[in-house]
């Protein structure tokens, strides 16, 4: 139907005029109820098309980034201050972003063990499996960590959470990982890594106090950069990933936030961060599972067979280098939105100092598993992948005392032992400590 129909054009039309005044107010009544509902129908089909089937992204983010989180009332706020409370003389009030993540877990937990106070945010999105997140969760859940579930992205809920509490502290860890997703949605790394860093910290400098922030860059800024060690003072204009792009600028962004707001900002290259709770979609992690099933992996190599290298991190080493950042870090300087003076501003590498090639990884975990690999060698292909990193921790040293210590011999044989014994249970085991 539609406005057309009011202007009679046919014959046949006209005799509708014969009918009573009562026929004719119904039918007109009728008729715009009838339009009405059409056009509701027509709008919230085009709703549902537009969000659900999103050809801008891949349809799994598009209804990540719609997924609607139920937080407040004073149940919640409750459950928020408690699990935010310092437990300690000198303790902080740390509110923790991505915590239900890799990292995100392990670092909560080891400030909750010393007596912080904690709180965690987390969308639990569906990059990875999301029963490992819910396992994690429940594994912090018992050490008295609570994760509010919810998106950097969603102002209001930010803003409640700093009502709520006046962090110290933030420890951004919430970000989309990976270097050769970034090719498959690069949508959900400007959402996450830029639109939701930039609103978090409108949140933080807004704040009263402002908190101090240490957050997740990450060893691909150093791109196509050939010097070794990678320094921080080395060059890191030329990522080789869009994922990459994103943690570059979120450390452009922390320099404006430091710059205009007085915010104190620490940024964190991690290199190749493996260990137990790490994350399905990371090499270590896949080769052990499909090396366990009899399904071939794929090895990158460069030109000429050239080696691909990584330097490896373990998660007790990140989590110490973590803490050392948010123990030096300095208060921020300004207060509601205002700059009082300048502020702390740092970039660290967090990596292990001795790179090991990929083919080295796979010998590691076939001994440690007892079964041979199926080999399938293939050139690094141009995905946003990087042949080398390598890390000159110096400065993180200086600052702080960071002094990796586990190997990948001895850190790969922690995450097997976890990862046997995480998944004979079907992935629902939580009782062994993070
Ligand atoms: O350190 C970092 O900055 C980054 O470390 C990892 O990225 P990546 O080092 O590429 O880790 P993996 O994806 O686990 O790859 C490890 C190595 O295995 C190689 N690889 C990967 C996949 C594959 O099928 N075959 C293969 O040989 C890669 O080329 C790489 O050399 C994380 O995924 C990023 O989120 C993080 O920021």
């Amino acid at each position: 139907m539609s406005h057309l129909d009011d202007i009679p054009s046919t014959p046949g039309k006209f005799k509708m005029m014969d009918k009573s005044p009562f026929f004719l107010h119904r039918t007109r009544w009728q008729s715009s109820v009838a339009k009405l509902a059409f056009w509701s129908l027509v709008f919230f089909g085009l709703l549902f098309i537009f969000f659900y089937r999103s050809p801008i992204s891949n349809p799994d983010s598009s209804r990540r980034s719609l997924r609607t989180y139920s937080w407040g009332g004073p149940a919640w706020e409750k459950r928020v201050r408690s699990s935010a409370r310092v437990r300690t003389r000198n303790g902080v009030s740390v509110l923790v972003t991505g915590a239900a993540g890799f990292v995100g877990t392990h670092v909560s937990a080891a400030l909750k063990r010393r007596g912080d106070g904690v709180l965690g945010l987390d969308n639990f999105n569906d990059y990875y499996d999301t029963s490992l997140k819910r396992s994690r969760q429940a594994l912090l859940e018992r050490s008295g960590v609570f994760i509010v579930e919810g998106d950097i992205n969603d102002l209001s809920l930010l803003k409640k959470l700093f009502e709520v509490v006046p962090f110290t502290h933030v420890m951004h860890l919430a970000a989309q990982a990976g270097v050769r997703y970034a090719m498959e949605n690069p949508g959900s790394y400007v959402h996450s890594n830029i639109a939701g860093f930039v609103n978090l910290l409108e949140v933080c400098k807004s704040a009263n106090p402002q908190p101090a922030i240490v957050w997740a860059s990450s060893s691909s800024v150093y791109g196509l950069n050939t010097k070794v060690p990678f320094s921080e003072k080395d060059r890191t204009d030329q990522p080789a990933s869009l994922y990459a792009a994103t943690k570059k600028a979120g450390e452009e962004i922390a320099h404006t936030y430091n710059h205009i707001y007085g915010l104190s900002l620490t940024g964190l290259r991690f290199f190749t961060v493996y260990g137990p709770w790490g994350r399905p979609d990371m090499a270590y992690f896949f080769f052990t599972r499909d090396i366990l099933k009899g399904k071939a992996i794929s090895i990158f190599e460069g030109a000429n067979h050239g080696t691909v290298a990584r330097d490896f991190t373990y998660i007790d080493d990140i989590v110490k280098g973590c803490l050392g950042a948010l123990d030096t870090a300095e208060k921020s300087t300004g207060s509601g939105g205002k700059k009082r003076g300048a502020a702390q501003l740092r970039v660290f590498n967090l990596g292990n100092t001795s790179p090991v090639p990929v083919t080295d990884l796979v010998s590691i975990l076939e001994r440690l598993l007892k079964v041979k690999a199926k080999r399938n060698m293939m050139k690094l292909p141009r995905n946003g992948d990087v042949p080398f990193t390598h890390a000159n921790i110096s400065s993180a040293q200086r600052e702080f005392g960071y002094k990796p210590s586990t190997d990948l011999q001895t850190g790969l044989k922690k995450f097997v032992r976890w990862y046997l014994g995480y998944y004979k249970q079907g992935g629902k085991k939580v009782a062994a400590a993070a």
